[in-house]
């Protein structure tokens, strides 16, 4: 198994990837929408969001080209890194592809283009998270170790029971013109219908291009979120959502804290399960306090989930994936963000490189 480094738009550049080279990381999982423009939440380092305009305004109309992608991979090459992922589209140019809107078809045309693209580039593999309300409610506070700043839910709050406003979907704003007025609650069957149309139509051009499409699991892990139900609340979901579609190239992008998050999970079941299936693309690999509705992020070494005995099943499952700590406490200290993701790496890289 491999360890990365995950980073958000405003940090691929060459002071970040010497940062995660120097931290041991051998490959990146790069996030291109910026889910930090025009917040106004004040979040830096970590999205956080609000009801009303979620993480931002999704400002990427345009599937990234060849061009962009190649030169994003050469330049992490530079700095002996490889690009192993991109993580999740914009829902500045997928937004009707989960509302099944009137350019779903144009939009499941660009990401066609786009997962062709990658595949030219090189770039196995493109997580991506199928929901309409995203990653939301989630509050930040003083939650882990020595009062450092994370994430997590203080139960099922009312930022969890808010509609979504027309022109926001995946906690962006995809139209800041749309109608006043709500998103129409649709039903499990209607998601899970619009999800296997998806799959079907993008797995064999994965396939073609050599690209994985990983799904990460809903975060948080609720039955139904701002009035919209959820792919998947318990890893049994996401075992049926790997039977959508029996192809190599339909896998998981593995969180361990959200499946953890999960109420009455067993996430070493679970990562040995999609493990013995060759379901994992890579791993998002962060601890957690709790269970939904009630949970706080930790740091590595400090929550429910026993690292050690996570990495002893990927290496029993001869894994040959990449982990990466995609966030983590923030570090009180002159850059936060950084120094809690450098503990995270040191405390994977000791772990992975023990030989236990
Ligand atoms: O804050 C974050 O960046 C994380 O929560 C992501 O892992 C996010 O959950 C995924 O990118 C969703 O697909």
């Amino acid at each position: 198994m491999k360890i990365g480094f995950g980073l958000y738009s405003h940090m691929l550049n060459d002071d970040y990837y010497k940062m995660a080279k120097q931290l041991g990381a051998t490959h990146i999982v790069a996030h291109l929408t910026d889910y930090f423009h025009q917040s106004d939440t004040g979040a830096e380092d970590q999205p956080l969001g609000n009801v009303n305009k979620g993480w931002g305004i999704a400002k990427e109309s345009q599937i990234w080209s060849f061009e962009e992608l190649n030169s994003l991979k050469e330049d992490m090459a530079f700095h002996g890194l490889k690009l192993e992922a991109l993580e999740n589209f914009s829902p500045g140019f997928w937004h009707d592809v989960l509302l099944d809107g009137p350019k779903r078809d144009e939009q499941i045309a660009n990401l066609k283009k786009l997962i062709r693209n990658m595949g030219k580039a090189g770039i196995p593999i493109m997580g991506y998270n199928f929901s309409l309300a995203g990653v939301a409610g989630r509050t930040i506070g003083p939650y882990a170790r020595g009062n450092a700043l994370s994430v997590g839910l203080e139960g099922y709050s009312e930022a969890l029971q808010t509609p979504i406003p027309n022109g926001m979907v995946w906690n962006m704003v995809y139209d800041t013109n749309a109608p006043s007025g709500n998103m129409d609650t649709i039903s499990h069957e209607e998601l899970i219908k619009r999800y296997r149309n998806f799959v079907s139509e993008m797995i064999p051009v994965a396939e073609e291009a050599g690209v994985k499409l990983a799904v990460h699991p809903d975060d948080p892990p609720l039955k139904e979120v701002r009035k919209q139900p959820r792919l998947g609340f318990h890893p049994d979901h996401y075992k049926e959502v790997m039977k959508f579609n029996n192809s190599p190239n339909h896998v998981m992008e593995l969180c361990l804290g959200t499946i953890a998050e999960m109420v009455d999970s067993d996430v070493y079941e679970a990562l040995e399960y999609f493990a013995k299936n060759n379901k994992i693309g890579y791993i998002h690999i962060r601890n957690i306090k709790g269970k939904v509705p009630d949970y706080k992020e930790s740091f590595i070494d400090d929550g429910d989930i026993d690292m050690e005995r996570i990495i002893g099943i990927l290496k029993e499952n001869n894994f040959e994936g990449v982990l990466i700590p995609d966030h983590a406490p923030q570090v009180t200290s002159k850059a936060p963000w950084d120094v809690g993701m450098a503990f995270a790496m040191g405390y994977l890289k000791a772990l992975v490189g023990s030989g236990k």
